[in-house]
C-alpha cells in the first residue's frame, strides 16, 4: 500500500463534520496539525471549547475516516481555543453569558457558580459577575465574605479569585447585611463599572448571575455590552414555567439570544437506592425549552449536598467533584459551551 500524504489526510477530514456545527473540521479551521509518516498519522484537533460535549464522537469519526483511507496507526490529540464573536463583548472577554430566572429561589445563583467552576475545571478561563446587586449571594457561596476588592495602578478593580475563577460581587464592596437601594442611573453606573472598570484579564466565559425576574440590571447589561447569550434556570413545576417564559421574553426584548434552559431541583435521587422522585413534577424545563425554540441544557437534582456545600462556601463542584450532582453540572456546562460555539461559529467567516 502506498504512503499517505498530508493532502490525503485533509481530504479525509473534509468528510468529517462537527456534529453540532454541521460543517467539516477543515473548513471550521479545527485541524491544527497533521503529521504523516508512511501510513502512520497524527492529527491535532483544535476544539471550539475545552468543555466540548462531543469530543468522544469527533474522535471516533476522525479515526474512522483516517482508517478508511488506509491509516494504520492513528494518533489523535486535542487542543481547544474558545471562539468568540468577531467583535468581543468586552476587551479580552470572548463570551458574556447571562444567567436569569423568572423568579427568586429557583437556584439561579447556585447554578451560575457551579457552571462557572465546571467550565473552569474543563480548562476554560472563567469569570463570575454577581449581577444580583440587591441580593448578592456569590461571595457567600464562594467563601469570600469579608474579602475586599482592590484597585490596581491602572485604576481598575481586580476581581477576587477562588476555585480557579475570577469573581466580582457588590458584597465585597458594600458592608454586609446593608440593604441596597438603587436608583436606575446609579445601578446602571455600577453595572457599567463592573463590566468596564474591571481588570477581567483574558476570559473565555464571563458568567453573569442576574437578579431574579425582569428588570433594570438585565436592561443595563444588554445596553452596556453585547451579551453573547442568556440561559434560564427554572424548576419543573408548571407555575415556574410561566415566570420563566417572562424571563425568556425579557431576553428577547433586549436582544440577547437565548442559549437554553436548565432545570434545577429536577428530581430527588434516594441516597441509598438511587430511585428518583419527581417532587415538583417532571419535564417543565424541557417543555419550556421546546416552547421557546431553544436548547434544553440539562437537569440538576435537588440534593442536600448541593445546598450544604453552597452554604459552606465550597460549591458541590469543588467540595465533591465526583458526586453525581457535580457531574450533572459539568454535563450542563458542556452543553452550554457547545451552544456558545454554535452561536459564535455561525457568525464567523469560514476558513
Ligand atoms: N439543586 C439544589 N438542591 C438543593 N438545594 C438547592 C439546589 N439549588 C439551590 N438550592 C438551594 O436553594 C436556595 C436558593 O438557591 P439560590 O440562592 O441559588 O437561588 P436563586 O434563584 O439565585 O435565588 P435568588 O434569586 O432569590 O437569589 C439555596 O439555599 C440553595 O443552596
Amino acid at each position: 500500500m502506498s504512503r499517505l500524504s498530508e493532502t490525503d489526510v485533509l481530504d479525509a477530514l473534509r468528510g468529517v463534520n462537527d456534529p453540532e456545527l454541521h460543517k467539516d473540521l477543515v473548513s471550521l479551521g479545527m485541524v491544527e496539525q497533521v503529521v504523516v509518516d508512511g501510513r502512520k498519522v497524527a492529527v491535532k484537533i483544535n476544539l471550539t471549547t475545552p468543555a466540548c460535549p462531543l469530543k468522544g464522537q469527533i474522535e471516533g469519526e476522525v479515526r474512522a475516516a483516517l482508517e478508511r483511507i488506509g491509516a494504520e496507526h492513528v494518533e489523535i490529540t486535542f487542543g481547544a481555543s474558545v471562539r468568540g464573536p468577531q467583535q468581543l463583548p468586552l476587551p479580552g472577554v470572548k463570551n458574556v453569558v447571562a444567567v436569569g430566572s423568572g423568579k427568586g429561589g429557583v437556584g439561579k445563583s447556585t447554578v451560575a457558580v457551579n457552571l462557572a467552576i465546571a467550565l473552569s475545571q474543563e480548562g476554560a478561563r472563567v469569570g463570575l459577575l454577581d449581577g444580583d446587586i440587591y441580593g448578592p449571594s456569590q461571595a457567600r457561596m464562594l467563601g469570600l465574605e469579608g474579602e475586599k476588592l482592590r484597585v490596581n495602578e491602572a485604576k481598575k478593580i481586580v476581581p477576587l479569585e477562588r476555585y480557579g475563577i475570577r469573581v466580582l460581587s457588590i458584597a465585597n464592596i458594600a458592608p454586609p447585611g446593608q440593604a441596597l437601594v438603587w436608583r436606575g442611573p446609579i445601578l446602571h453606573g455600577t453595572i457599567r463599572q463592573f463590566l468596564q472598570d474591571v481588570d477581567w484579564g483574558e476570559l473565555d466565559y464571563l458568567i453573569v448571575d442576574l437578579p431574579p425576574g425582569t428588570g433594570d440590571v438585565q436592561l443595563s447589561l444588554s445596553q452596556l455590552t453585547q451579551v453573547t447569550g442568556g440561559v434560564i434556570v427554572t424548576t419543573p413545576q408548571d407555575v415556574a414555567r410561566i415566570d420563566a417564559e417572562r424571563a425568556a421574553d425579557m431576553f428577547r426584548k433586549v436582544q440577547v439570544p437565548l442559549l437554553g434552559v436548565i432545570e434545577n431541583m429536577a428530581y430527588y435521587a434516594c441516597p441509598s437506592c438511587g430511585e428518583r422522585s419527581y417532587l415538583f413534577g417532571q419535564g417543565g424545563g424541557r417543555k419550556l425549552a421546546e416552547s421557546q425554540n431553544t436548547a434544553f441544557l440539562g437537569e440538576i437534582p435537588l440534593s442536600m449536598p448541593v445546598r450544604e456545600s453552597g452554604d459552606a462556601g465550597t460549591p458541590i463542584t469543588v467540595a465533591h467533584p465526583d458526586a453525581p450532582e457535580a457531574q450533572a453540572f459539568r454535563q450542563v456546562a458542556r452543553q452550554l459551551a457547545g451552544q456558545l460555539s454554535i452561536r459564535n461559529l455561525s457568525t464567523l467567516p469560514m476558513v
